[in-house]
C-alpha cells in the first residue's frame, strides 16, 4: 500500500472529511432555512437559490467519489440521444441492488448540470437525517411511507407542485421500493407467480403505483423516461465506507431514453409497461454479467472541476475556524472544556458513521419481506 493509499484509510482523514461535511451542511441548511421568507415574494428565486444551496451538499459526494476514491463511472448510450441530457425534464428508473448507487446518480447529475435540482421519491425516514434529509425538504422531494393508502394523495400533491420547477431535473425512481436482498427476491418472485407475471432472475418486482403516478402528474413538464442500468465490474459490490478509505471502483451505466408519450395513461397499462420495461431491464442486466458490457456504444461524459473547487473551498471555510479554536483550546482551555469538546466531536463522528450505516444493505428496511408490506 503506497503513502497516498494509506493516508486516505486513516481514521483522521475520515474524521476530517465528516466534521466538513457535516459543519458545511448544518450551514447550508441554515442558510436554506433563511430562505424562507423568500418564498412569499418570489417563489421561483427561492428555488433556484436552494438549488444551489442543495449543490453545495451534495457535491461534496460527487467529489469523494470521482476525486477523492478515484472511481470512474462509464456511460453507455445512444449518442444520438446524448445531447438531451441535462437540457429537459426526464423521470429516471434505476435499479436498486447498490449501497452506492445514489452516488453515482449524483455524479451523472453533476456532469449534466442537474445536481442542485436533482429529485427522488424517498421514504419518509431519510427526510429526518441531518444535512442531506433537511436539504431535501427545500429542494420539494417527495417523501413516500411506502403505503399507497397514506402516500397517494401527498405524493400526488408534492408531484403537482414540481409541474413549474423553474431549473431542469431528473426526477429518480426506484420502482423496486427497497435494496435487494436475496430474501426480499424470493419473495417478490412469490408475488409475481401469483400475479401471473414472468419472473425477474436480477430485479425484484416493481411496484407500479409510483410510477404511475409519476409519470401522470408530470407529463407536460417531463419530456422522457430514462431507463438505467447500473453495475460496478469485477462483480464489485462498493460500500460508501470503501469510497471514503479512498478504494476506487469502477461503475457501468446503461441509458435509454424513452419519450414519455410513448407510456400508456391508464394504471393498468402504464403498470403493464412497467413490468416489461423490467423483464428488459434484467435482459440487459443479464447481457452485462455475461459480457461485461451493455448494448450500444459508449459515450464521454467528462468530470468536471466544480465538485472539488466547492469541497476544497468548504474546507478552508471550516477547518480554518476549528484549527483557530484547537489552538486556544489546548493553550488556555480548562480540562472542562477541553472533556466537552472531546465529547462534542465524538457525538458528531457517531451522527456521521450513523449516516454512513443508513446506506448499508444490511441494516436496511424489512420492507418487502415477508409479513411486511404484503409480502
Ligand atoms: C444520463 C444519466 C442518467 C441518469 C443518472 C441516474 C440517476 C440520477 C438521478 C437522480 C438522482 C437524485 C437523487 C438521488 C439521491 C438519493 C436517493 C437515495 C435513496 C432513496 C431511495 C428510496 O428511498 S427508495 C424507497 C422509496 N421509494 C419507493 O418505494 C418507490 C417505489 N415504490 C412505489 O412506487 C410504491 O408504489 C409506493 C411507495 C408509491 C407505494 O408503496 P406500497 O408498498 O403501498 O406499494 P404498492 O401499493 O405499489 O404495493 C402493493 C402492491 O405490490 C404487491 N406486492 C406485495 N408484495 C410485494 C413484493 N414483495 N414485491 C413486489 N410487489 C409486491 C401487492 O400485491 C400490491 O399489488 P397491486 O396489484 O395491488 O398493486
Ligand atoms: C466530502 C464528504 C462527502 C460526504 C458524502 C456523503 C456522505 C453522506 C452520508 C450519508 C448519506 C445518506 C444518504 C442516504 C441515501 C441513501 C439511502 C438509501 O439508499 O436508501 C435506501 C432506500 O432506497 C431503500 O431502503 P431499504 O433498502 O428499504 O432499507
Amino acid at each position: 500500500m503506497g503513502l497516498v493509499e494509506l493516508l486516505k484509510s486513516h481514521i483522521l482523514c475520515h474524521l476530517i472529511i465528516g466534521y466538513v461535511f457535516l459543519a458545511s451542511g448544518l450551514l447550508v441548511n441554515l442558510l436554506q432555512l433563511c430562505t424562507l421568507p423568500l418564498w412569499w415574494f418570489n417563489k421561483q428565486l427561492a428555488r433556484t437559490v436552494n438549488c444551489r444551496l442543495a449543490y453545495c451538499i451534495s457535491s461534496q459526494g460527487v467529489a469523494l467519489l470521482d476525486w477523492w476514491s478515484g472511481t470512474k463511472c462509464t456511460l453507455y448510450t445512444d449518442p444520438k440521444d446524448y445531447p438531451m441530457y441535462g437540457k429537459e425534464n426526464g423521470i429516471v428508473v434505476l435499479n436498486h441492488n447498490f449501497e452506492v448507487d445514489f452516488l453515482c446518480g449524483w455524479s451523472f447529475c453533476e456532469r449534466f448540470g442537474v445536481l442542485g435540482s436533482s429529485k427522488v421519491l424517498v421514504k419518509k425516514e431519510l427526510a429526518y437525517m441531518p444535512v442531506i434529509g433537511w436539504m431535501w425538504y427545500f429542494l420539494e422531494i417527495v417523501f413516500c411511507k411506502r403505503k399507497w393508502e397514506e402516500d397517494r394523495i401527498a405524493v400526488t400533491q408534492s408531484l403537482k407542485k414540481l409541474r413549474d420547477y423553474p431549473e431542469n431535473f431528473w426526477f429518480l425512481l426506484f420502482c423496486e421500493g427497497t435494496r435487494f436482498t436475496a430474501q426480499k427476491h424470493q419473495i417478490s418472485m412469490e408475488v409475481a407467480e401469483k400475479k401471473g407475471l414472468p419472473k425477474l432472475k436480477h430485479h425484484l418486482l416493481p411496484r407500479t403505483k409510483g410510477f404511475w403516478v409519476t409519470v401522470q402528474n408530470l407529463r407536460g413538464s417531463v419530456v422522457a423516461v430514462y431507463d438505467t442500468v447500473l453495475n460496478f465490474r469485477n462483480n464489485e459490490t462498493p460500500t460508501l465506507l470503501g469510497i471514503l478509505s479512498g478504494k476506487k471502483y469502477h461503475a457501468d451505466l446503461y441509458v435509454r431514453r424513452i419519450p414519455l408519450e410513448s407510456i400508456p395513461e391508464g394504471e393498468a397499462e402504464c403498470a403493464a409497461w412497467l413490468h416489461k420495461l423490467y423483464q428488459e431491464k434484467d435482459n440487459f442486466q443479464e447481457e452485462y454479467i455475461q459480457t461485461g458490457r451493455y448494448p450500444g456504444p459508449i459515450v464521454n461524459s467528462p468530470q468536471r472541476p466544480w465538485p472539488l473547487v466547492n469541497w476544497l473551498c468548504w474546507s478552508v471555510l471550516v477547518l480554518y475556524p476549528l484549527g483557530v479554536f484547537l489552538v486556544s483550546l489546548v493553550s488556555t482551555g480548562s480540562t472542562l472544556s477541553i472533556l466537552v469538546s472531546v465529547a462534542f466531536c465524538s457525538a458528531a463522528s457517531l451522527v456521521f458513521r450513523w449516516m454512513i450505516g443508513q446506506t448499508e444493505i444490511s441494516k436496511g428496511s424489512g420492507y418487502g419481506n415477508k409479513g411486511n408490506n404484503n409480502g
